[in-house]
């Protein structure tokens, strides 16, 4: 095993808890001795031990004088934990690989300073991108306070995500849809608009096989004019509301007391204002599925980092129904959001195409 090899044992108990760990970052950490792993570990939820608290704690006294590989640079502050970079000089380790710093701004370097001015060799960079990919939407939450957004779309090689009727059950097949709920068992929260709910009557919910968390259902209802029996007002999922200024919002609390009613001192609802609002709530990432309006206002302002684009092979034609971006087109093609093919793979007969703006 080389170094490298033993940083993706790291980085893969790290990517197993993907979703689990949130506000906190996904890590993992591997103490090894004369090419023997002492110790593995994961952060598994916020608030418990750290991945590198595991790892030493299996390790015991024989880490004294080996090396420990984690994905995430060894935390120096007293939060719900006592700080890891502490824990790594008590066990007298040799050497630890980071494989990248912490942004945070309770950490950002200091974990590496205080390790290093205890006399341990400390070495950052090792799979560095993997972890940085890893730990992208807390990374990007922590430095921008907003959510992290990624906008999920389902539609006909034509582009199309629903018949004029309003009609889409279904476009993309089994495979496809099963990775759309993975999707949410990943991201913290996801918004609909409400010409989706009344359309749909959409669960959005996390329903897979093995099971899996449900996100924070975030509805964009200016009006409130979302349907008493929605199931998102009904089920025990969690569903925040976000309304302009003129509904009487109390009486709808009182039909509804479980949903957060967050109401604008406006009627025009910025998505400036909704990605400030959620990231004040402690919202890290965010999964838009629409409709073709709400995508259209993250598209013209910019404001997200990753598009999902599930394509179905299947050609539904007609100017008349509806695409999978509404909103006003704009004058010249030279202000399309540019963009990057970032991955392209099949689920069963559907593709799945990963976007992000591109770096310039
Ligand atoms: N119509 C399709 C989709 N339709 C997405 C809709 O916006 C809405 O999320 C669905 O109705 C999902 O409902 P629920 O939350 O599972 O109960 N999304 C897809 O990935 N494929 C499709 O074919
Ligand atoms: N999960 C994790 C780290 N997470 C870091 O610590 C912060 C959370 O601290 P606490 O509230 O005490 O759990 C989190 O925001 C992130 O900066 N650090 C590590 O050394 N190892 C870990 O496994
Ligand atoms: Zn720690």
């Amino acid at each position: 095993m080389t170094h490298d090899d033993y940083m993706k044992v790291a980085l893969s108990v790290a990517e197993a808890t993907v979703g689990q760990t949130s506000p906190n970052p996904s890590v993992g950490a591997v103490v090894v001795k004369n090419r023997k792993i002492l110790g593995i570990g994961s952060h598994l939820e916020p608030g418990k031990e750290h991945a590198e608290v595991h790892a030493l704690k299996q390790a015991g006294s024989s880490a004294e004088g080996a090396d420990i590989y984690v994905t995430l640079e060894p935390c120096s502050h007293y939060g719900k934990t006592p700080p890891c970079a502490d824990l790594i000089i008590e066990h007298k380790l040799r050497k630890v690989y980071v494989a990248c710093l912490d942004p945070n701004p309770a950490v950002a370097g200091k974990g590496v300073e205080k390790l290093r001015q205890a006399g341990i060799e400390v070495e950052v960079g090792l799979q560095e991108t993997r972890a940085t990919e890893l730990n992208s939407k807390f990374f990007h939450f922590i430095q921008s306070k907003r959510p992290y957004v990624t906008l999920k779309v389902a539609m006909t090689l034509d582009g199309k995500t629903a018949t004029s009727t309003g009609d889409s059950r279904w476009i993309t097949s089994e495979k496809a849809r099963i990775d759309v709920h993975k999707q949410r068992h990943i991201h913290d929260a996801i918004l609909v608009g409400v010409n989706t709910v009344l359309k749909d009557n959409p669960h959005l919910t996390t329903r897979l096989p093995q099971g899996g968390k449900n996100p924070i259902r975030v509805i964009l209802d200016t009006h409130l004019k979302i349907q008493e029996h929605a199931f998102v007002l009904n089920d025990d999922a969690p569903t925040k509301i976000i309304c302009g200024s003129n509904p009487d919002i109390e009486s709808f609390k009182l039909k509804h007391p479980n949903v957060q009613v967050i109401q604008l001192t406006t009627d025009d609802i910025t998505t400036e204002d909704v990605l400030d609002i959620l990231g004040e709530q402690g919202i890290q990432s965010l999964y838009v599925e629409g409709g073709s309006t709400v995508h259209a206002t993250f598209i013209e302002r910019r404001l997200f980092n990753e598009c999902h684009w599930y394509i179905a092979p299947k050609l539904l034609g007609g100017a008349d129904a509806i695409s999978a971006v509404g909103g006003k087109s704009p004058t010249f093609m030279k202000e399309a959001a540019l963009l990057e093919f970032t991955s392209v793979e099949q689920l069963g007969q559907d593709i799945k195409l990963i976007v992000r703006p591109n770096k310039e």
